[in-house]
């Protein structure tokens, strides 16, 4: 068996050597109580959940589902242990090690695909006759939304029309009948940058979506990467072996040759139909809330055996939209802000702020020797970041000093009450895109697609010119080392 982060079915297998797992073998019905179980999962940090026994599961066990797959661990020493195993990392792994491993792609050469004959997703194959998308146990996963929604931890592969360019992304996706699904195609997001490109030359857009793809490959799927990067081979240099995939039956694309499912087809750039509502990362589902989406065509499916479909029951705290979309977009944006030569050690997007905020720990030391003054500074991150693709979900920048650990939510907002005067400390971008899924956005008061963002400076002015001049009134901050020792040391003997 291949590594976990390297096959899905690995990765299963790796949950349950972990203690990780929980497998239902009793009937489980996929309207509702699937993601029932799987949001009390999510909202304990349980063990994820793999449904053996579904109803509406065809003789060649398509499909179980494995629930909350990229979901919190409830023991803190492991608590991004599912994280960890999509790279191959020690489930003991901080957030911190797990998103400079994603990052860690950025300067080595790509190492390309290798192309495989055939695979295990081949197994069984069906045309649409065989198979009916309503009566496969599709879910179901919050009584206000608009259909089924099969997919939210597939991915999504489309290619430029001149070839040069794959792309790999998660975007969720309902059945709309029996062999076609509706699904999300949002700018700036590149699966719609490339739709876009197949719509001016009037041809339908190509697609496969592979379900149960290797964890490192869904890994980079969810990160804002470049655009014209093409995920397979950043993969491949970021797991230092090249990913193997092999051709659609009906299309040119690839797909990763051990996935538990594939879907393959063309997405209309004509045809749309009514997609939504959604109950989505932000933690709300508004009843009737529903838009014209373009239609994908479901042309086949291959699959394993018994195979196994990922599935994300998205909403409130803690799921895989809060443990993958914010930090692996504050991973990008930690990157660029450093490449643009800014003195930022740190980027992580807090839970707490439903991954809608980005906090920035600040090197300090260098920010004194650039001698600029705080609106130069906070302006110059927030153009970097507002005006371009990786920073389109987040609404505030919290730039914080060295002292903060921006892992540490309790840190962030310490410093935010204490250091961010409203209004004055805080810079405002009106004329940049907003993120509409934000119900303060697309529910609120003013354009949906335009505005609310904030750059916090969360700094006080002396750490832009002498530094630090305070003591946190804490155990660490105001008292001697040797004290702090002595008073550890005796804890027990005091009788605590
Ligand atoms: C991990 C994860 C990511 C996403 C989503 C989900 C999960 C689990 C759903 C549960 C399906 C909910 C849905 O909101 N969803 C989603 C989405 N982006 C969209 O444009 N549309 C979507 O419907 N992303 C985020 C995108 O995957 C990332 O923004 C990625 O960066 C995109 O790739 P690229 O365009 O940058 O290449
Ligand atoms: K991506």
């Amino acid at each position: 068996m291949a590594l976990a982060h390297m096959e899905f079915r690995a990765f299963v297998q790796a949950l349950k050597d972990d203690g990780d797992l929980v497998e239902i073998n009793e009937e489980c019905d996929p309207n509702l109580e699937v993601s029932a179980i799987i949001r009390k999962v999510v909202e304990h940090d349980e063990r994820a959940p793999l449904f053996n026994n579904l109803k509406g599961q065809n003789e060649n066990g398509l499909w179980r589902i494995l629930g909350a797959p990229n979901s919190l661990r409830s023991d803190q020493r492991h608590r991004y242990g599912r994280l960890a195993r999509h790279l191959n990392l020690p489930p003991t792994s901080s957030m911190k090690e797990i998103l400079d491993k994603m990052v860690s792609a950025k300067t080595v050469a790509p190492i390309p695909p290798k192309i495989v004959e055939t695979g295990p997703c081949k197994e069984f194959c069906l045309t649409p006759d065989q198979f009916d998308l309503n009566q496969l146990p599709s879910p179901t996963l919050h009584q206000a939304d608009g259909g089924k929604y099969v997919q939210t931890y597939g991915m999504f592969i489309v290619r430029s029309p001149d070839g040069k360019w794959t792309n790999w992304s998660i975007a969720r996706a309902m059945v709309h009948d029996k062999n076609h699904l509706v699904g999300l195609v949002m700018p700036p997001q590149h699966i719609a940058v490339i739709h876009r490109m197949w719509k001016e030359q009037g041809r339908d857009m190509p697609y496969a979506l592979a379900f149960g793809v290797p964890p490192a490959a869904i890994m980079a799927a969810s990160m804002p990467l470049p655009d014209g990067l093409t995920e397979a081979e950043y993969i491949g240099s970021m797991v230092h072996s090249p990913l193997e995939l092999v051709k659609c039956e009906t299309n040119d694309l690839f797909v990763p040759s051990t996935s538990e499912i594939v879907f393959e087809g063309t997405c209309s750039v004509t045809e749309t139909a009514s997609e939504g509502p959604f109950g989505e990362m932000h933690g709300y589902v508004f009843r009737g809330d529903s838009h014209s989406m373009p239609v994908y065509t479901v042309n086949m499916i291959t699959h394993r055996k018994d195979p196994i479909m990922p599935v994300s029951a998205c909403g409130r705290l803690t799921d895989e939209t809060h443990t993958m979309i914010g930090p692996l977009a504050a991973a990008e944006i930690g990157y660029i802000l450093k490449s643009n030569g800014l003195p930022i050690n740190e980027a992580f997007s807090p839970f707490e702020s439903q991954v809608t905020w980005v906090a920035l720990q600040v090197d300090t030391d260098k920010l004194r020797a650039m001698k600029t003054t705080a609106e130069a500074f906070c302006r110059q991150v927030g153009d970097l970041i507002f005006r371009g693709k990786p920073g389109s979900t987040i609404h505030r920048l919290l730039l914080v000093g060295d002292d903060i650990d921006v892992y540490d939510f309790k840190e962030v907002i310490w410093a935010f009450t204490t250091r961010c005067r409203p209004v004055m400390d805080e810079y405002s971008y009106e004329d940049v895109p907003g993120f509409p899924l934000i119900p303060y956005m697309g529910h609120g008061n003013g354009p949906a697609n335009k505005g609310g963002k904030l750059v916090c400076d969360c700094l006080l002015p002396v750490e832009y010119t002498t530094g630090k001049n305070w003591e946190a009134a804490d155990f660490k901050g105001s008292f001697p080392p040797e004290l702090q020792q002595k008073v550890l040391d005796r804890w027990q003997s005091y009788g605590f």
